[in-house]
């Protein structure tokens, strides 16, 4: 039975108590959230916004700020100047001037992931109110890529629900960021997903690249993408355990894995899907989620140099405190 975030994080134990910022202050959901991470002795938090907006949620909730629980308003932190400086510093090349760098430490997002950067937090959640492509893009621009990654992607992790006879907890990838993939762009989400779904999962992990043809069945130029991707991987990371190009009832189920793809290692009992694309991805998310009664962590951003994740705005406090949950781990696991 896998474990969900929060249990393998209490299994790892972690010596000191890490902080998380949380760009979205205010919001019941996130401060909810923040309050089972910090209960539950998971994380100290930083909770961002206007202070009597973030004050006014946690009194609702019957909390206030206070040790371990900290409220920081970018529009008049001690910090906001020192951040204006590294903003700009980091962004002058692409004609960000002194004012506009000041006007973005101001905003949660930049000072949240400015949190990070400068190492007062050990990671950032936000998307319960902001859109995934703000929260990516503040993170690329302000913490930014880690060394050994040649692009950032995302993934959810899916568990299936307890009344699920055949159901198993598996990373989707890319649901939330890159929107049309080239070949070589898929291989790259499929090779991170794997490391990502070994840490989070603690899974052998069993890849299917996912199209709407199995082993030749239709052809098209995006099946052919599928396929390029599949052998680069072979070539490229013989140690992988990838089958493709399958459909996703030839990856899940193992009776139409048998049949589609006949002596498959991966078909029937895949743990990794890897979405063509972003459309794709999302939709099959939300419809597993939504329809297969699946709880969805994500998206969460692999690539990055330091943990920032993102939320769906239809997110509940629960999503958050595993999503903080995910956010050390990943620090763990670097
Ligand atoms: C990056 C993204 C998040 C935002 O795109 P955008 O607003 O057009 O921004 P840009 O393409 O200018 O990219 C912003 C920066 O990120 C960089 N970037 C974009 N995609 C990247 C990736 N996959 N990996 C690393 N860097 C990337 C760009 O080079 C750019 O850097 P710069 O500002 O230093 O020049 C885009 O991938 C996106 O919109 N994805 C879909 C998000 C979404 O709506 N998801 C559905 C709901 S989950
Ligand atoms: C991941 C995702 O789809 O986010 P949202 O629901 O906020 O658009």
């Amino acid at each position: 039975m896998t474990q969900l975030p929060i249990e393998l994080l209490r299994s790892c134990a972690p010596a000191n108590r890490p902080t998380i910022a949380l760009s979205e202050g205010s919001d019941p959901r996130i401060v909810a959230g923040a309050l089972a991470a910090h209960q539950a002795e998971l994380a100290d938090i930083i909770l961002i916004g206007a202070v009597a907006e973030v004050e006014a949620t946690l009194q609702a909730q019957g909390a206030s700020a206070g040790p371990g629980i900290a409220v920081h308003d970018p529009a008049t932190a001690d910090l906001t100047e020192e951040f204006a400086s590294r903003y700009h510093e980091l962004r002058k090349h692409k004609g960000v001037d002194e004012a506009k760098a000041r006007a973005a430490a101001e905003t949660p997002l930049v000072y949240a992931a400015m949190l990070v950067r400068s190492g007062r937090a050990l990671g950032t959640v936000g998307g319960a109110v902001h859109t995934t492509g703000d929260v990516v893009r503040t993170a690329i621009q302000v913490i930014g890529m880690a060394p050994d990654a040649a692009m950032v992607s995302s993934f959810f992790l899916m568990y299936p629900p307890a009344s699920a006879d055949n159901g198993r907890a598996m990373l989707y990838s890319d649901c939330g960021l890159v929107i049309d993939p080239s070949a070589k762009e898929l291989a790259g989400i499929a090779t991170a997903s794997a490391v990502s779904a070994r840490a989070l999962l603690q899974v052998k992990p069993k890849i299917a690249m996912l199209s709407f043809s199995t082993k030749g069945s239709a052809r098209h130029p995006a099946v052919d993408k599928v396929i390029e991707a599949t052998n680069a991987l072979r070539t490229d990371h013989p140690d992988l355990n990838v089958d493709g190009e399958l459909q996703f009832d030839a990856a899940f189920v193992p009776s139409v894995g048998e049949r589609k793809s006949p002596g498959s290692a991966v078909a029937g009992q895949a743990n990794v899907m890897i979405f063509p694309n972003l459309d794709a991805g999302n939709i099959g998310y939300k419809i597993t989620q939504r329809i297969g009664g699946y709880a969805a962590i994500g998206p969460v951003m692999q690539g990055l140099a330091q943990p920032a994740n993102d939320l769906s705005r239809g997110c509940i406090a629960e999503d958050v405190t595993q999503m903080i949950a995910v956010t050390i781990l990943q620090a763990l696991n670097k």
